[in-house]
């Protein structure tokens, strides 16, 4: 079992694709849509990360992700857990009351917000995305569901770019499939 599930992952490792340069110079870009494009292998990583959700110890009452890469994956781990999902948007895209935090990229600056009265004080969150860089957008994207009084019970991640040592900058539990 603990084969195939390591087997799966190299099948997904296998067909991310590398771009080196981008979109600056030194940053070795980790493209998640070429997963995207083999119906078959995005169907084996949804499978993971759903059967992951399913076996942590506290039930996931939120599914939350960051704009945009999250996005392909948070609403599909939400509607197998029968669960509400959340955006966590980039600045001056979500509409009513939002509460803001800003963080610092790999290659940038930007804010990310949440809308106030999204999930009540006290829910168990899991945060989802694509990828782990220098932590500064989960962090902030931890801070948010903080801010609103909520739990994140993991931070749930396709790819973590380990030697930037973003996973240090993180309170809560992270899990990762790939690591480079
Ligand atoms: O750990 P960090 O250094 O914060 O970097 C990781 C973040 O960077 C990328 O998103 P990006 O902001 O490029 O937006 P996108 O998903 O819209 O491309 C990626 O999808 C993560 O969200
Ligand atoms: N190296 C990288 N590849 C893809 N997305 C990223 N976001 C931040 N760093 C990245």
């Amino acid at each position: 079992m603990a084969t195939e599930l390591s087997e799966k992952i190299e099948l997904i490792r296998n067909h991310v694709q590398s771009f080196p340069d981008f979109p600056k110079p030194g940053v070795l870009f980790k493209d998640i849509f070429s997963v995207l494009r083999e119906p078959k292998v995005f169907s084996v990583l949804c499978d993971i990360l759903c059967k992951h959700v399913k076996s942590l110890p506290s039930k996931i009452e939120y599914v939350t992700a960051l704009d945009s890469r999250g996005f392909l994956f948070g609403p599909i781990i939400a509607l197998d857990q029968q669960v509400p999902f959340v955006p966590i948007r980039k600045k001056g895209k979500l509409p009513g009351d939002i509460c803001s935090a800003s963080y610092k990229l790999e290659y940038g600056e930007d804010t990310l917000e949440i809308q106030a009265n999204s999930i009540p004080k006290g829910a168990n969150v899991l945060v989802v995305d694509d990828l782990l860089a220098t932590g500064g957008s989960l962090s902030a994207a931890c801070s948010l569901i903080e801010s609103i009084g909520a739990k994140t019970v993991e931070c749930l991640i396709v790819m973590e770019l380990t030697s930037l040592k973003g996973r240090e900058k993180l309170k809560a539990p992270v899990h990762s499939l790939l690591k480079y």
